[in-house]
Formats: C-alpha cells, structure tokens, sequence
C-alpha cells in the first residue's frame, strides 16, 4: 500500500526532477532532433521509462504518484488503474499495488489478431478508470487510450503522467473540456530549475531549451518537424 506520508508538491517536484537528472533521462541533442509521438521535432527528450530500473527510484515515484491522486482527486474515487502501451504499462501496475486496485492497460491500436483486443485485463461495465501515463506532451496519447476506455464502457474522469511537458496551455483545457482532470508530479520547469541550481546545462544550452519550451511548435516547424498539432 501507499505511505501515509503526503509530501508537500513542490518538494515531490524537486525530488523527482533531481531523479531523472541523476538517472541520466534527460537528454539534449539540438543538431540531430528527436520526433516525439505528436509528430513535432525537439531537442530535448526525457526518458522516464529508465525510471523502472531503480528500485528506490520507482518507489518514491510511486508513493508520490499515490499521494498526488488521493490529494487531488480523493481516497475512494476509482475502481481500476489503466496504463498506456508501453511505457505506462509497469507504472500502472505498480500503482495498482500501491492502491489495493485492479489494473488493465490499453494498447496504442486493436492488436489485429487473436481477440483483436485494444483492451487488456477485466474492465467491468462502468468502471471508474484511473490512466496513468509515464509522460504526457501533448496529449494525443493519453486522449486516445481514455477514448478506448470510454469506447468499452469505462468512465474517465483523471489521468495522471508522472511527467508534464506543461509547455501548451491548451493541453489542460483539452483535457478539462473532455471531462478529464490531469494530475502529474513534475514538469520542465522543475527539470529546468535543478538544471540551473546544479549548473548541468552550460548557459547556450539552457537558452535553447528555453527557447523550444517556450515556443514549441516554431522551433519544431523549423527543424523538420510538424508546426500544428493534429486536433484532439
Ligand atoms: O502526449 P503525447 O504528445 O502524446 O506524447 C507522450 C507519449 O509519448 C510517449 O510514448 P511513445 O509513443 O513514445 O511510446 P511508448 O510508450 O511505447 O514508448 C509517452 O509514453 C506518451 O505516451
Ligand atoms: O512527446 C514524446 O513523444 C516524448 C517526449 C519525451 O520527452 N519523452 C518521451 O518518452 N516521449
């Protein structure tokens, strides 16, 4: 089960934006840039499946993950935890354990054979279903693992990512005018904050960070990479 310990945010924050830096999952790589699911070039890129392959890591992240869902969005509040394919897949399970539920997963497509399945695991009619996502940029994921929830006859009112881009202020409001609240535990800003305590970016580095994050899709556009993103 999950610590009865509420940590404060801000300091969950911290703690896990110092974690992906300390675990080597943030990366920078401006001339060569990464495509991201949404399409978009970027020059930064985070990799929170590595955190699985830390025990005391994953822990924390976990508790924190529980502590942020029962804070924001109540004890008794749902009966199954979902994961996205592939890499929401351990973090669903491990927040299940955490909250004594049952857990199913979602693939990114029906599997084209077998049962031809998008969803995995018992899901009973009217479930209230938890989604939880490793990361979550700009949405596209998550929305369309709630929309085969919902497709099966699941009801989605949250989702949680354990890592936020935050850099689209329309993401939220999407989310909120598809009746789903998104909950997470750190974002770029706190990523960034470390960066600039701990100097691990150099000051030319930093800015072109910046520079993306505050104007995503120009940046994107210019690299090869979509300047709109598809609407959700
Ligand atoms: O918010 P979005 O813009 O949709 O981007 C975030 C998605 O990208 C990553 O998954 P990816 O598609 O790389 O697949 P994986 O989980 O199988 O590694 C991540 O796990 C999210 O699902
Ligand atoms: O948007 C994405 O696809 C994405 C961004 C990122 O930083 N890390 C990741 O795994 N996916």
């Amino acid at each position: 089960m999950f610590s009865n310990a509420f940590t404060d945010k801000a300091l969950m924050a911290e703690l896990v934006a110092k974690m992906l830096w300390e675990i080597k999952a943030v990366h920078f790589r401006a001339d060569e840039p990464y495509r991201l699911a949404s399409g978009m070039a970027s020059p930064v890129y985070i990799d929170c499946r590595k955190l699985i392959s830390y025990p005391r890591i994953r822990s924390a992240v976990m508790d924190f993950a529980a502590a942020t869902i029962l804070r924001e969005a109540g004890f008794e509040q749902f009966d199954v935890v979902a994961g996205g394919e592939t890499a929401g897949i351990p973090f669903a399970a491990m927040l299940a354990e955490r909250l004594g539920l049952p857990m199913i997963y979602v693939r990114k497509a029906p599997k084209g054979h077998g049962r031809n399945a998008q969803i995995e695991g018992h899901m009973p009619e009217g479930a209230r279903v938890l989604v939880i996502e490793d990361l979550t940029t700009a949405g596209g994921s998550m929305f369309k693992f709630i929309d085969a929830i919902r497709a099966a006859g699941g009801v989605v009112e949250h989702g949680i990512a354990l890592f936020y881009y935050d850099i689209f202020p329309e993401a939220r409001g999407n989310m909120k005018s598809k009746g789903v609240d998104l909950h997470y535990i750190a974002t770029w800003r706190n990523v960034l904050a470390v960066a600039r305590e701990l100097a691990l970016f150099d000051e030319k580095t930093l800015n072109e960070v910046e520079a993306f994050l505050n104007a995503p899709l120009d940046w994107s556009g210019r690299n090869g990479g979509v300047s709109a993103l598809a609407v959700q």
